[in-house]
């Protein structure tokens, strides 16, 4: 992403030297802005420093990840990941020995870990709300809800009996740790000259303090450039806020943030900019700028589905769009709720094996960046064809990093990045069964590097942990444990993509299809129940999100015969109704 394929506006976001906040309309090139703000910063850095890229999920790190690659062979000069991974890899890790509570050894538990104990709470005591775990700057809980208390006691006395350190702590530790140890922050702030945020709407207000004890710790010396749009802050029920200038301004010290914008949309047509600018909450008139902006667009809302024909209504439009020379990888499948978009991914499999999915969170793995056999997973299940070679010799040199911090003094001399590669593309095996597909991966690796995972001191637990996380996923999915299961985990695996509402966010695709589009599912009954939001307000921005997705043509689903666990039917959301009720399709 060269400076010279920008336009005028996002040349002058790129080549501002200070801090800026960018707040712009989908499709308007905000991500192509940063990863160019990336490359061209990273050119200017000096030994030791480094850029920030701050996404908002690990698959967004992934694609920004891409787009660098596909210019820079090198791309050490920056650090991309989520906060959370910010926080663990370059606070909580290195400086744990600053907190008590820490000092003698904790265990990092990701979201399915954390809400299996808080489940299991719930049901102690008979407490069937939503329970939020965001904490503030003091570790308290932020959002308690009549009743909710004595649930989110017993959590929190869970966690420090077990010295279990969920996301939201990770988060306050770290806070913590910055605020007590100025030297944290001012060493962070020696590494990384700039810290670059994607999708800013969606930050918390803890991770704006976070970002904030960096700025400050050296006068301003990392800068910052906040992206985003807050017509898209699709998080706001976890806690995400879309700041104004001066309130970013004042939680990073005070200093200045100039604000900029960019105009007109290079992704979508403008017949679907039209349709979808109706759940639009704030901001101007959108124009479309792309190549393809005068192009016919598809645009249909059908309730007439029953949620028993649906799979097949959905490979007939697959099917037709693809026999428009549409590549499957352009088609995305999108519904609020994983439960029936698995199903319905498992369904078209039966019904038509030849159609390639690529349903991300269908596959079993489980991502955990601290777990080499995560790591060492990707790279067995992955293809070594051509295009994937940058991202997989990227893989190998963090598995050869994370081999080296295990084993030092005895991995580091023998191998690198590439011998890693080789070895791994080197194994061959005929096991269809996910699992033992990798058990064999791991051994033939281990025996190649000299380590017995099995019985090492340094693996065995996170070994065990890996195969225990994996084989829980695989069963709470229903996906079966067949190895194609376990490779459909990759972004650019090629086929159709399956998406849950809230993942969706940043990618595009040139034909969407949405289904689950009901009140209850859409918004989600917990945001229209609860008090404290407003529930049209997260129905428009997730339709809009959604919307937002597709290049040229979209099609909206509410399917019928779907019915709440009491047994009462559920409606199309309002919204769609709203819109699409002035147009027949
Ligand atoms: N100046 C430009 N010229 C041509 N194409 C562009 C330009 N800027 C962006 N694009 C293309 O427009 C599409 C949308 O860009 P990008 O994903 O960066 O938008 P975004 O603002 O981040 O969108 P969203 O908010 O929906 O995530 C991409 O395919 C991108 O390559």
């Amino acid at each position: 992403m060269l400076i010279e394929f920008l336009n005028s506006e996002q040349r002058e976001i790129v080549e501002y030297e200070n801090n800026s906040l960018v707040i712009a309309c989908p499709g308007s090139g905000k991500t192509r802005t940063l990863v160019a703000k990336l490359i061209y910063e990273g050119a200017k850095l000096k030994k030791n420093e480094k850029i920030a890229a701050i996404t908002y999920t690990n698959l967004a790190a992934d694609e920004i990840g891409l787009r660098v690659n596909e210019n820079c062979f090198d791309d050490s000069f920056y650090w991309g990941g989520t906060i959370h991974s910010l926080c663990t890899n370059w606070i909580l890790k290195p400086f744990s020995l600053f907190i008590d509570e820490l000092r003698f050894g904790y265990k990092l538990i990701d979201e399915d870990d954390a809400m299996e104990i808080l489940d299991e709470i719930k049901q102690k005591h008979n407490f069937r709300e939503n329970v939020n775990t965001r904490r503030g700057a003091d570790g308290n809980f932020v959002e308690i809800t009549t009743g909710s208390e004595g649930v989110l006691k017993e959590y929190d006395n869970r966690l420090k009996e077990a010295k279990l350190i969920d996301f939201d702590l990770v988060l306050f530790y770290s806070f913590k740790i910055l605020l007590e140890r100025k030297s944290v922050a001012r060493n962070l702030s020696q590494i990384f000259k700039w810290i670059l945020v994607d999708e800013y709407q969606d930050t918390q207000e803890l991770q704006y303090l976070i970002i904030g004890e960096i700025i400050k710790a050296r006068n301003n010396h990392t800068k910052i450039l906040f992206v985003g749009d807050p017509n898209q802050g699709i998080y706001n029920t976890l806690g995400g806020v879309a700041k104004t200038k001066h309130e970013l301004e004042s939680s990073i010290g005070g200093y200045n943030i100039e604000e900029k914008s960019l105009n007109g949309n290079y992704r979508t047509t403008q017949e679907i900019i039209d349709k979808y600018r109706d759940f639009q909450l704030f901001g101007e008139n959108i124009i479309a700028r792309g190549s393809n902006k005068n192009n016919p667009s598809e645009i249909s809302f059908r309730s007439d589905i029953s949620v028993e024909s649906l799979p097949e209504h959905i490979l007939k439009v697959i099917m037709e769009i693809h026999n428009k020379r549409v590549p499957y990888s352009e088609i995305a499948v999108i519904a609020p709720r994983w439960f029936d978009l698995i199903n319905v991914a498992r369904r078209i499999k039966q019904i038509e094996p030849d159609v390639p999915l690529n349903a991300m969170g269908l596959s079993p793995l489980c991502r955990d960046d601290n777990n080499i056999f995560f790591h060492l997973s990707r790279l067995l299940l992955s293809s070594p064809s051509p295009d994937q070679i940058l991202v997989r010799l990227k893989w190998a040199q963090i598995l050869f990093d994370l081999l080296v911090e295990r084993l030092p003094n005895s991995f580091e001399s023998s191998f690198n990045n590439k011998s890693i590669l080789k070895v791994i593309n080197s194994f061959k095996s005929n096991n269809q069964v996910g699992i033992e597909f990798l058990k064999e991966g791991f051994n033939f690796f281990g025996s190649k590097i000299g380590v017995d995972f099995s019985t090492s001191l340094v693996f065995k637990d996170s070994l065990e942990e890996f195969e225990r996380k994996c084989l829980k996923k695989q069963a709470r999915n229903g996906t079966g444990d067949s190895i194609s299961v376990y490779k459909s985990g990759f972004a650019k695996a090629g086929g159709v993509s399956f998406i849950s509402t809230y993942k969706c966010k940043g990618l595009e695709y040139h034909s969407v299809i949405a289904f689950g589009m009901l009140w209850g599912y859409l918004p989600h009954w917990n945001e229209i129940f609860s008090s404290n939001i407003d529930e049209n307000e997260v129905s428009k921005k997730l339709l809009y999100v959604i919307s937002s997705r597709a290049k040229n043509n979209l099609y909206m689903i509410a399917e019928s015969g779907r019915r709440t666990t009491r047994g009462t039917p559920l409606f199309p959301n309002r919204h769609l109704v709203e819109v699409f009720s002035e147009r027949s399709v």
